[in-house]
């Protein structure tokens, strides 16, 4: 009789926090158990061996346990030494010479076997019709405890995906930076946030020169590339404190919480010198790549909210376009666009 359980997976608690008390938890029905039926050891065992709970106390008790084949119903056995399939058993004949073993298994909600129950003593003893009534008792509260761990799994299991699903709904999944919808929601926090401090908030609209001759020429995936490297490059011109994100097909935009005119203005020729500083090797060949910029900055548009600051930006990026491209032109209240 020294097989070894089944394996089943039971999903268990990983939170530290939870796990530890639900292994509180399991130590307190084992210590009913032994008072309840006066027996050295209670013991409760899972077939998912990474779960359960025992102290060092337990161990050789444990160990036993383990070592038997699942139960499909309480089974006991008074008196080891004399039961023809555990006499044999080296726990048994040798030391420490276990001699009473009663074990009930633990069912999940689906009503699968996913654990037990054990009571083991060094001493022959009978075992009561209220004992078996007891042990039931004991069987289900292990069960209940169990479903907690279930739900608390369940739970910490959806709140991880929940957070993978929400950060992914953030970011654009071609270039790795915020998606527009994300961008958008860092320029309203960041326009509320200055306003409340009396500092500037300036927004950067970056746009990439004749992007289309690269698509046509290239082909379509480099040009994601382009992209890619792009983006690369924007990010490692601004300040930590700055925000790029993806605005449109190839455009961007950079929001710069406290960054006056001149600041911006200084952090998007940055980011054009970035780009235009040298070639970039998309496959084979080595690819030129400019943008153009329109800043705009809330020191010169004190009354513009988020959106009209953008509006403001795109409308210096086309003055950018149209001064040539791979330039940067700064929104002033006095331009004509
Ligand atoms: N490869 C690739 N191309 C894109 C993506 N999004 C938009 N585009 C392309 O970007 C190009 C933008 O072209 P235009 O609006 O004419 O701009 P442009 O060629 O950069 O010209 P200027 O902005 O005036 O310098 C179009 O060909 C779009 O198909 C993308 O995710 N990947």
């Amino acid at each position: 009789m020294t097989t070894t359980p089944k394996s089943v997976a039971v999903p268990v608690a990983t939170d530290d926090a939870d796990a530890l008390a639900s292994d509180a938890q399991l130590l307190r029905i084992q210590r009913i158990g032994e008072r309840l039926f006066n027996v050295a050891h209670c013991v409760v065992t899972f077939a998912d061996a990474s779960s359960g709970f025992h102290d060092g106390r337990q161990a050789v008790a444990h160990e036993f346990c383990r070592s038997l084949a699942e139960v499909e119903m309480l089974t006991v056995v008074q008196d080891a030494s004399a039961d023809p399939l555990l006499a044999t058993h080296p726990m048994v004949s040798g030391e420490p010479r276990i001699r009473f073993h009663a074990s009930s298994p633990i069912r999940d909600a689906g009503k699968a076997i996913v654990g037990a129950v054990h009571l083991v003593d060094y001493r022959a003893r009978s075992f009561s019709e209220i004992d078996r009534r007891a042990m039931a008792d004991l069987v289900g509260i292990a069960e209940r405890e169990l479903h907690v761990r279930s739900l608390n799994a369940i739970q910490l299991d959806l709140e991880k995906k929940n957070k993978t699903l929400r950060r992914k709904s953030l970011i654009d999944p071609l270039i790795g930076t915020w998606n527009r919808g994300a961008i958008m929601r860092i320029l309203g926090i960041e326009s509320v946030r200055c306003e409340k401090a009396g500092q500037p908030l300036s927004v950067i609209v970056v746009d990439l020169d004749f992007f289309k001759k690269i698509n046509d020429t290239y082909g379509h995936p480099a040009g994601d590339a382009v992209l890619v490297k792009v983006t690369s490059r924007l990010r490692s011109s601004i300040r930590r404190q700055d925000s790029v994100g993806r605005y449109g097909g190839e455009e961007f935009l950079a929001v710069l919480p406290g960054a006056s005119q001149q600041e911006a203005q200084a952090i998007a020729e940055r980011m054009r010198a970035a780009v235009a500083s040298e070639p970039e090797l998309i496959g084979e060949a080595l690819v030129n790549l400019t943008v153009s910029a329109g800043v705009a900055s809330s020191d010169l548009f004190p009354a513009a909210g988020a959106d009209e600051l953008i509006g403001h930006a795109d409308r210096a990026l086309y003055a950018a376009k149209d001064a040539g491209r791979n330039c940067v032109k700064q929104a002033r209240p006095d331009m004509q666009f």
